[in-house]
């Protein structure tokens, strides 16, 4: 299977590197779209349209607007889309745009958290009747283009956690598109935007990432925490996301074999 991996940072790079050195057996790197010339990867580097011509299937770790504006024309070309930025799915026109496709597939990366498949599974076992997600990270880190300056000084002085955002998935999603694509991930795996209550929480000690999810459902009562460490380059991601791709692409290989 041949891949190219569109943006090539915390999540990119690590990816790429990993296929190039055949750490994905059955999986070829062709090459990443990445426009930093400043910042060259020290891989084959592809414009948009030559990695969708060579690739079977493209990773996307570029964000949420970078999804929203190449996802489709990579669908459109019959080649398959593995995306990390599920948020940009909370805009009905863009899943829309990435679900109408016959030909190239679109596959969601669990990235940062773990229990979808059992969140899933309960969905559609007699449903789920509350599901919430609390994420927190360092407060620094969450600063956001919205926010006016006294919020931004709150954020970088509080000694305390401070609860920035309380809402339905969609909602978080888009307020926090570096940080709260997780919110979107268990919306899509539980099938409802708005049964998801998602906070994000800005905690000044917090040296690890936390996604603390539960539900209620006629199949059970579920309650997952996940602690990561941050990724040194972009702390904003947890560092076991691109691993969470590789395992993706391993096992989309058809060489997958158990423990996955
Ligand atoms: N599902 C999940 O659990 C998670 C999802 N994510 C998502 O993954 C995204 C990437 O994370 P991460 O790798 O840490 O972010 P980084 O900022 O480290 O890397 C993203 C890279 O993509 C590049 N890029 C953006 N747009 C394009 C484009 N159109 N073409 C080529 N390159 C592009 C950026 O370049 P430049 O800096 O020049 O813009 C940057 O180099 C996040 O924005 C978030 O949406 C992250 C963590 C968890
Ligand atoms: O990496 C994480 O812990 C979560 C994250 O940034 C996101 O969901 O966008």
């Amino acid at each position: 299977m041949k891949v190219a991996v569109l943006g090539c940072g915390a999540i990119g790079a690590v990816v790429a590197h990993a296929l190039a050195d055949g750490e994905v057996s059955g999986a070829e790197l062709v090459g990443v779209v990445h426009a930093d010339a400043t910042d060259p990867p020290g891989l084959p580097v592809l414009d948009f349209g030559s990695a969708v011509d060579r690739a079977d299937l493209v990773v996307e770790c570029a964000g949420q607007a970078a999804l929203a504006e190449f996802g489709s024309r990579v669908l459109a070309a019959g080649k398959d889309l593995l995306v990390v930025s599920a948020g940009a799915l909370a805009d009905d026109a863009i899943f829309g745009r990435l679900t109408g496709y016959d030909a190239g597939r679109v596959y969601l990366s669990t990235g940062a958290i773990g229990g979808l498949d059992l969140l899933a599974a309960a969905a559609r076992a007699g449903g789920l009747s509350s599901v919430r997600l609390t994420t927190t990270k360092l407060a620094g880190n969450l600063v956001q283009p919205w926010m006016d300056q006294e919020q931004i000084k709150l954020l970088r002085k509080t000694t305390e956690p401070i609860e920035l955002l309380r809402g339905p998935a969609r909602k978080v999603t888009a307020a926090f598109p570096k940080s709260a694509n997780v919110a979107a991930s268990v919306a899509l795996a539980v099938g409802d935007w708005d049964l998801v209550d998602a906070a994000v929480v800005a905690d000044p000690d917090a040296e690890l990432t936390s996604h603390v999810l539960t539900a209620e459902g006629t199949a059970g009562s579920y309650r997952f925490e996940i602690r990561n460490h941050p990724s040194a380059r972009t702390p904003t991601t947890s560092g076991i996301v691109p691993h969470a791709v590789l395992r993706a692409i391993r096992s989309m290989t058809g060489r997958a074999v158990l423990p996955l």
